[in-house]
């Protein structure tokens, strides 16, 4: 199982991901995501849920017309966990290839 980061090494791993924020009272990082409209965020969230299934590692998240927020955290580690900070990762980067 993987293990919960410390908060030093997981502030260490968010310094490298400028847009995710620790959310202490959710015990999660947290994005917000804005697009033009419904159809575009609804096709973002179709490739994060193959990017999560791939991975065995799910977002908690909310979608709101063209906005969805997404919630990472490992609910079996109880705290934010290195497969957090690589999903944030690999999401960024899904946005880096393919601009919504
Ligand atoms: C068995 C399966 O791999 C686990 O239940 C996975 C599924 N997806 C998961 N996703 C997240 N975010 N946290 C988990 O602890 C988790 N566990």
């Amino acid at each position: 199982m993987v293990e919960k980061l410390a908060s030093a090494e997981r502030d260490e791993a968010l310094a490298k991901l400028p847009q995710w924020r620790h959310d202490a009272a959710e015990n999660a990082i947290t994005r917000e995501f804005g697009f033009p409209d419904f159809s575009r965020a609804f096709a973002f969230m179709t490739q994060v849920a193959l990017l999560a299934e791939k991975e065995g590692h799910h977002p908690d998240w909310s979608n709101s017309y063209s906005t969805v927020r997404i919630s990472l955290s490992t609910h079996d580690a109880g705290g934010i966990s290195a497969k957090d900070i690589a999903l944030a990762g690999e999401i960024d980067r899904l946005l880096e290839r393919a601009p919504a």
